[in-house]
């Protein structure tokens, strides 16, 4: 019998971020494994017109919850939603409601965030800094307690080349931060955003880190423990390969791949490209939850979930295995055929973004215009290129993450739970990966049939027809113009003329 599974069964468990990418695939894991679970109560907000039981119903029925539902039928009273948001006061929680979770709560995972790169300071530290530590404070009143499960992210201190398994400190206590954003207005904290944030890219790694810290203050006194993914991607294995269902990451940049918006990419070809799939992640969750409610470490853990000092695998070689999948599975509808390279120069950047990106746009856009249809890509590309420019620090720079504490707690599990709860990256293959992650991409997000192939390869046919032919007419164009200027080249014309007639 798993010891994992058996501690979560009976528990009450109170899960933040639960509508998350990686919230369902805790909770699935959970349900499927530990079926007799007592409850599952997750802090949810109404968004866009649903409410929560219409939320949960949707992720309920959704693929990824199939195997669920089989093996635990009563899955939907299971789930408590309790209606809260985690940008107000108490959460806006009701009082009977926050008494039944304080009495009743055994397992806390907080995997609630705001991962916007380009969130305001004040949202960002809202989310990630002062919700974590009203979640703490929540959690300090919960006798049944037994551990607090903190999703960090392995950037948080990325200012740094080499990362170890411990808190660093900021230049600001967070409590200073949160007691500032009370006072300060809008323009002075966009303001000072750039000092705060330092060498860090943006305000998302510099709250995660802040998080952290408070983590460890306000938890001094609980079982604490933290987990620190790197980039996040489809399932590996669980609980079927491929499952994604957000943009994030690498994601959206392999549908702009796939159809043809993405051409070219600044990136270190050989950086390390440090992707853990979400499974991996949520493994790796549990068995912490577990550990430290069962091992009660003396000092908060915090346990990095990366693949590039076990299982290294670069940009490169990732870009190389995405554009190979591509020519067995092709997108449907693309843009152009899928083809893209690095650039490694801030010039050679600007002019594959004029040439590949821009310009193939604002002329399809004008072919959009004169057929009497609203032009849209422009746009598109736009959205992409900001995109872009906010990854670009991670295609950029390389990482060291030591992983002792995870190696550790790999050491501790039974061949039972190191085979239900694998979290051993070793054993991972990027090929294989990478491919059911782009054919995951394809079915989950795109939503797109796999029957649809052998039109998508027509499709693409036509576009390397049009772009032989677009070539060979600028080609005609720019001889024309030249042969019309140019002396030089009237010479070289006929000269080839008479060549012909000889
Ligand atoms: C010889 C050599 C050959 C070699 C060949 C090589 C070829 C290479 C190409 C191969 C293919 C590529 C394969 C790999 C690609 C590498 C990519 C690099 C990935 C690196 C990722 C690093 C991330 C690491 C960070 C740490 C991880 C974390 O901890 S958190 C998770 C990460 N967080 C994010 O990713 C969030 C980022 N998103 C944002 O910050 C914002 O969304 C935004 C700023 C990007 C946009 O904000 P904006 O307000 O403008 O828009 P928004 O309201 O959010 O959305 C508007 C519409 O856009 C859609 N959307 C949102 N995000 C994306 C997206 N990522 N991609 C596409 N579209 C997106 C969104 O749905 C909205 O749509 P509508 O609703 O329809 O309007
Ligand atoms: N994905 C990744 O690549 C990585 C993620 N992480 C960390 O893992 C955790 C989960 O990330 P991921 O699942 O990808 O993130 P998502 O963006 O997919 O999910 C975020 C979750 O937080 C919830 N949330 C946001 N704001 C509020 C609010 N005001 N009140 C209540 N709930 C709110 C969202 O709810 P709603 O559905 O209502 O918006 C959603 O459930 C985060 O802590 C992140 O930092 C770390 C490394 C990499």
């Amino acid at each position: 019998m798993s010891m994992i599974a058996a501690f979560y069964s009976s528990k009450s468990i109170l899960i933040t971020g639960a509508t998350g990418f990686l919230g369902k695939v805790l909770m699935e894991k959970l349900f499927r494994t530990s079926p007799d679970l007592k409850i599952i109560y997750i802090l949810v907000r109404p968004k866009a017109g649903q409410t929560l039981q219409q939320r949960v119903f949707q992720i309920l029925n959704s693929k990824l919850f199939e195997k669920v539902k089989e093996i635990c039928p009563d899955v939907h009273e299971k789930i408590r939603p309790i209606s809260a948001d985690l940008n107000q006061h108490d959460f806006g929680i009701s009082k009977e409601d926050m008494e039944e979770l304080l009495s009743s709560t055994n397992v806390i995972f907080h995997c609630a965030a705001t991962v916007r790169f380009d969130d305001p300071l004040r949202h960002a530290v809202q989310l990630n800094v002062t919700a974590t530590q009203q979640l703490l404070f929540m959690a300090s009143q919960m006798p049944k307690l037994e551990a607090f499960i903190h999703l960090s992210t392995a950037f948080s201190n990325c200012n740094l080349q080499h990362i170890d398994e411990v808190i660093y400190p900021c230049s600001v206590e967070p409590k200073k931060i949160i007691d500032s954003m009370e006072w300060l207005d809008d323009a002075i904290i966009d303001e000072i955003t750039p000092k705060l944030i330092g060498d860090r890219p943006n305000t998302y790694t510099y709250t995660k880190a802040l998080g952290e810290i408070v983590v460890q203050q306000e938890g001094a006194n609980m079982n604490v423990a933290i987990i620190r993914p790197s980039i996040v991607g489809a399932t590996w294995q669980e609980p079927f390969p491929g499952w994604v269902d957000n943009l994030n990451g690498p994601s959206g940049m392999i549908i702009a791949a796939g159809k043809g918006f993405l051409r070219s990419i600044k990136a270190t070809p050989l950086a390390i490209a440090d992707l853990i799939p979400a499974d991996t992640v949520i493994n790796l969750t549990l068995a912490a939850g577990w550990y430290t409610a069962v091992h009660r470490p003396k000092s908060t853990l915090i346990y990095h979930c990366t693949s590039g000092n076990l299982n290294p695998c670069n940009w490169l070689k990732m870009g190389l295995h995405v554009l190979e999948t591509f020519e067995k599975v092709p997108f449907e509808k693309a843009f152009r055929r899928p083809k893209a390279n690095f650039t490694t120069t801030s010039f050679t950047n600007h002019y594959w973004n004029a040439v590949s990106h821009r310009a193939p746009a604002v002329i399809y856009d004008i072919y959009l215009r004169l057929t009497g249809r609203k032009p849209r890509v422009t746009k598109l590309m736009n959205r992409m290129l900001r995109m872009l420019s906010m990854l670009e620090y991670f295609v950029n720079h390389s990482w060291e993450w030591s992983t002792h504490n995870t190696e550790m707690l790999m050491s501790m599990l039974s061949p039972e739970d190191q085979r239900m709860f694998n979290f051993d990256v070793r054993q991972l293959n990027w090929l294989e990966y990478i491919e059911n992650y782009v054919l995951g991409v394809k079915k989950y997000l795109l939503k797109e049939d796999m029957a649809g192939i052998p039109e998508a390869r027509q499709h693409l046919k036509r576009l390397r027809n049009i772009h032989y032919l677009f070539n060979v007419a600028l080609f005609l164009i720019i001889w024309r113009l030249l042969i019309a200027r140019w002396q030089m080249a009237r010479n070289i014309w006929f000269f080839i003329s008479s060549l012909h007639t000889l």
